[in-house]
Order: structure tokens, then sequence, then C-alpha cells
């Protein structure tokens, strides 16, 4: 079997008291969509950080491509990250760039290119993203769906071996999301473009996964091809693919609502009577 091209060797991270990954071994193959899913607050941003050398473990390993990228420089970094793309939840587009200008910023910042050649790539990039001609608008003039997609444009400018997705398809309506998963497995098909995907949105990672984790607590609780984990007979598989809630989320809502039960009948009682709202010791 091919080299994992990235790999998560027992990686724990704290911030303070707080132990957001405990001791996480995972591997993402090459040319493959991995999603992660999870509650929120569970890690998986900081799992990504940890991928995009933006984070170091407190404990365990990162390795890109057959090298530990941990433990590198930040100038040592550079060329690891120039090939690796992101598509950040909210798309995060230069609002004073022109859809094209944004698109060939990577390349700017990069180097190596001419204008010419960079005007030209974020011209087909535009297009592959089924976006032909709108790269003089500014951002202020596209819609949610079109500034996703300049960003997975952008993402992919410097044709990166590896795209991370965070929360692609959030705040998108159904339509506008499935172009997104669209063009994530084109990148995939197409590009050969391995895809790491967070997301909570599970008819996205349905039709984007080739693999799919669940992440709690910073654990990893399954870890499966769709199919499998899809029908896996694990409680806590089953809560989040029907988005239900846990039984000790409902015990606590539960014992929540009680306490205000409570409360509400304790201060009912010491209410003043109606009609009298001031209260009798006025
Ligand atoms: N730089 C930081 N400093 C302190 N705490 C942090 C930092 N980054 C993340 N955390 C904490 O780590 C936990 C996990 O955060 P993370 O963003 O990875 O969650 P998530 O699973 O991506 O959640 P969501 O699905 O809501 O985006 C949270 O409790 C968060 O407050």
């Amino acid at each position: 079997m091919d080299l994992p091209l990235v790999e998560l060797k027992n990686v724990s991270k704290a911030f303070g008291s707080q132990v957001v990954l405990h001791d996480l071994s995972l591997s993402f193959e090459r040319g493959k969509t991995t999603v992660v899913l999870g509650p929120s607050g569970t890690g998986k941003s900081v799992m990504l950080k940890h991928v995009m050398g933006l984070l170091c473990p407190d404990a365990g390993e990162v390795w890109f491509d057959g090298r530990r990228i941990d433990t590198l420089s930040e100038r040592e970094l550079v060329p690891v990250r120039s090939r690796i793309g992101f598509l950040f939840q909210m798309g995060a587009l230069f609002d004073s760039m022109s859809a094209a200008d944004n698109v060939a910023f990577p390349m700017l910042e990069h180097g190596g290119y001419t204008p010419a050649q960079r005007a030209d790539k974020a011209e087909l990039l535009l297009a592959q993203v089924g976006l032909p001609g709108v790269g003089a608008k500014m951002p202020g003039e596209l819609s949610g769906g079109q500034k996703k997609r300049v960003a997975l444009a952008r993402a992919v400018a410097l044709d990166p071996d590896l795209v991370l997705y965070d929360e692609p398809t959030t705040g998108l309506d159904p339509i506008r999301a499935d172009v997104i998963n669209e063009l994530i497995n084109a990148l995939r098909d197409h590009r050969q473009i391995t895809g790491i995907a967070v997301t909570h949105d599970m008819q996205s990672a349905r039709r984007i996964a080739d693999r799919m984790v669940l992440l709690a607590a910073g654990r990893i609780v399954a870890d499966d091809e769709p199919a499998a984990f899809l029908a896996s007979a694990d409680d806590d598989v089953q809560h989040f693919i029907q988005g239900r809630a846990g039984d000790d989320d409902l015990e606590a809502i539960r014992h929540g609502f009680e306490l205000g039960d409570a409360r509400a009948r304790r201060e009912g009682a010491l209410a003043p009577p109606a009609g009298d709202p001031h209260g009798a010791d006025r």
C-alpha cells in the first residue's frame, strides 16, 4: 500500500488544562477524501491546524509525504504549506481584490509566475469551478456559493497535493452545497487531490467521503469506509448520523429544565398575589 500522504501519530494537544486531542493516530490516504465528523468543539479544527503546521503537538508526530513536519521551522514549513490548499469555513476572500486577483494571489505570493501566467491560470481555474467570466467582479458582488467557488479555485491555484476543507458547505442552500460537493469530487477525480474535510453536514459527507472518521472529545470513535460507517451499530455513530442527541445530552437538558421548573415553583410560591404586581410589602 502507498505511504499515506498525511499521518498523525499519537498526537496529543492541550490548551491549559483542557486536553483537546488525546493520543490521536490517523492517516490520510492519497487521492481520497476523508471526512472527519464530530460534534462542535471536539478538536476537528485543531486537528487540521496540526496538519497545516499551525499548531505543534504536545506529544506525538505529524508527517506529510514521508517527512516529519511538526519539528520544522516556519521557514522550512513554507514549501510544505505550498503543497496544501485550504478552504476556510467562511471562504475568506480579500474584499478589496477582484475574484481573479483573489485566485491569482497564492501564485503572486509564491512567485515564479509572470502576470500573464497568473491571469491565465486564474481564468482557467474560475472556469473549472463553473464561474467563467466573473474574474473582474468584486467579492461583494458575488453570492455566498460563488464566493465559496472562488475560494476553492484559490485553494487549488498552486496545484496542491492536499486540500483541507473546513466546513465547505456551511451557510449554503442544498443546491449550492451540492455544487461544492461536486467540485470536491472533481478535484479528487481529475487532479488526484487528497482531501481532508471537516463537516457537520451528513449529506455532504455522504457525497464526498471515501472514508468517514467520527471524532468525539479528541478521540476516534469510528473510522471506516462510508457504507460500513453508516451501517455501524455504534450508538455514538448513529446519534451523530441521525442528528439525535445522545443520552448524556438529553439527561443534561432534562436536568437543566428540572432546575428551572423547581426555581419557577419556588419563585411562584414567593410571588406576590395577583393584582398587586409590586408585592404586598410595597
Ligand atoms: N488556540 C486555542 N487556544 C485555546 N483553546 C483552543 C484553541 N483552539 C481551540 N481551542 C479549544 O479546543 C476545543 C476544540 O476546538 P476545535 O475548534 O478544534 O473544535 P471543532 O471540533 O472544530 O468545533 P466546530 O465543529 O464547532 O468548529 C474547543 O474547546 C476550543 O475552545
